[in-house]
């Protein structure tokens, strides 16, 4: 059984006077509020290393090693016994009886006799250990921080070199940092995400690798209602761990993601899981400018729904959109966003609700392609084909003759920037041109309206750059009706005239951007 007396005090106690011993920062010795002194720096690390290792006997050699990792001078053993006798006359001066902490020689090894709770690393060390017995969450928080504020610096900051460091203390580093996790983990089933969230944003852009922090934040993120942040901190980890170390995440955080884009109920807090979690207002949002460019309505979406199965994933959208708007329609993965898109190009059909573009009905799908271009979410492109040709063909399916399909593909392969590029294979473009190309290839049928699923995916900032230009100058030029999904706030901020949030189907905002 803990015993708890020793956890409370951890401290060595003789004739009234209590001493604790420091490692977890600056190297320290302390009688209540009065420092002792341990002697100089190489005097202290040699108490630290013996100190780390309490009741065990050190080496000579090991002291050596770890004092000079690369060429130690030939006085390197006296030295060390030099350090450990001045030592030990410091620990007898400081202490009031020789029995209490000591260090004593063994052969060619030392060991400090020291009860062991009067250090803090192993106080530090007890006190988890106690803490993972426990049943009781709040206990187990208590416990937790206590033990972490024992913490006041890296471990032996003022004594040690980088290469001893390595080897002394990354595991004490380790334990902190599982210890914290286990305080941050039981905090969120204590209901407490509210208070914790921003100590896990902090200690993620500290600890950009531990994939436990990065999913405690997602979830702390989840619970205050702040999806698309939960969902951004999965993909910056995808991605920095695929870019920097060729790695998947762990199953923990893609399996999170995925309880998240399924708002699954286990997400809840334990506490609050029975209660029905609050709703944004249900509100059909009717997207008006105040300063229209135009006054003629595009797109008119009313109570537009999709189910698959008992799944409702787009639920009761609304929205206009006159001509020349640039609408961004943003929200975290699994929101909704491609299936809307998808209805409007009429890839699939709404369950209910209706809508119309340029006045045509939904319903009437074959003329409504005629006025809609599309660039899908992964639109794929035939590389042996020359830009010129793939345009030429699309122009040729919606009905134009050879030649005005020629013009035309020339006309856009200019307009999107590939004017000299347009007689290369497509196999040979960038991402960037491609996206560029698909842009090109949505305008062929001269549209009233285009939809543009994520257009920068997967381009870097300068190439989203070019895309996001381009897409306003077609919108403002042509007077064409833009609809593009993004997860990229900024993105929209940049070109859109407005922006819609979808949250699990539903429309829960709509602004007129600046
Ligand atoms: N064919 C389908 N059958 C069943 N469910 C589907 C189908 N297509 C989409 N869904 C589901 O509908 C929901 C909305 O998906 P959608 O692709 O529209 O989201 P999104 O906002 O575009 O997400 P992302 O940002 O990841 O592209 C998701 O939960 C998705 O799993």
């Amino acid at each position: 059984m803990r015993d708890s007396t020793d956890l409370q005090i951890g401290r060595t106690r003789r004739r009234g006077r209590i001493v604790e011993f420091r490692l977890l920062g600056a190297v320290e010795a302390w009688e209540q509020k009065l420092q002792l002194d341990l002697g100089p720096r190489k005097q202290r690390f040699a108490f630290a290393v013996l100190a780390l290792h309490a009741n065990q006997l050190v080496p000579v050699d090991r002291l050596v090693d770890l004092t000079w990792p690369t060429q130690p001078p030939r006085t390197a053993q006296h030295a060390i016994h030099v350090r450990v006798s001045r030592l030990r006359r410091a620990i007898a001066d400081a202490r009031p009886s020789q029995n209490d902490a000591d260090i004593i020689t063994r052969g060619s090894a030392y060991m400090l006799k020291v009860n062991p709770l009067s250090v803090d690393v192993h106080r530090f060390r007890a006190l988890v250990t106690g803490a993972r017995q426990e049943t009781d969450d709040s206990v187990k928080v208590s416990l937790l921080r206590h033990a972490l504020s024992m913490w006041h610096g890296p471990p032996l900051a003022d004594v040690t070199t980088p290469d001893a460091a390595s080897v002394l203390c990354q595991g004490l580093e380790d334990a902190r940092l599982s210890a914290l996790e286990e305080c941050l983990d039981a905090e969120l089933r204590l209901g407490r995400h509210t208070a914790v969230v921003e100590e896990l944003t902090d200690l993620v852009a500290q600890h950009p690798y531990r994939q436990r922090l990065q999913a405690l934040l997602m979830l702390a993120l989840y619970r205050c209602g702040r999806v698309t942040e939960a969902l951004d901190t999965y993909r910056a980890t995808r991605s920095r761990l695929a870019d920097e170390q060729a790695l998947e995440p762990e199953s923990r955080l893609s399996d999170l993601q995925r309880a998240i884009l399924r708002a699954d109920p286990v997400l809840e807090p334990p506490l609050v899981r029975t209660l029905v979690r609050t709703q944004l207002p249900h509100e059909i949002w009717s997207f008006v400018r105040t300063d229209p460019l135009s006054d003629e309505i595009t797109v008119d979406v009313r109570d537009l729904s999709k189910w698959y199965g008992t799944r409702r994933v787009v639920n009761g959208v609304s929205f206009t959109a006159r001509k020349g708007e640039v609408l961004g329609l943003l929200g975290p993965n699994g929101a909704g966003k491609t299936t809307t898109l998808r209805m409007l190009s009429t890839v699939i059909s709404p369950t209910h609700g209706e809508f119309s573009v340029a006045g045509v009905p939904g319903t009437r799908q074959r003329d409504l392609r005629k006025l809609i271009g599309v660039l899908p979410e992964n639109a794929g492109y035939p590389g042996h084909q020359t830009g010129v040709e793939f345009l030429i063909y699309h122009g040729r399916l919606f009905g134009l003759s050879r030649t005005e399909a020629r013009e035309r593909a020339a006309r856009l392969l200019g307009q999107v920037g590939l004017g000299d590029r347009g007689t290369a294979r497509i196999a040979t473009y960038s991402r960037g041109m491609r996206q560029r190309l698909g842009i090109a290839r949505a305008l062929v049928n001269d549209p009233v309206v285009v939809l543009l699923d994520e257009p920068t995916i997967g381009l870097d900032p300068p190439g989203q750059r070019d895309v996001l230009t381009l897409v306003r100058t077609v919108a403002e030029a042509r007077g064409i009706t833009v609809l593009l999904s993004t997860h990229d706030l900024p993105e929209v901020e940049r070109i859109c005239t407005g922006v819609l949030i979808l949250e699990r189907g539903r429309l829960v905002s709509s602004q007129v951007m600046a």
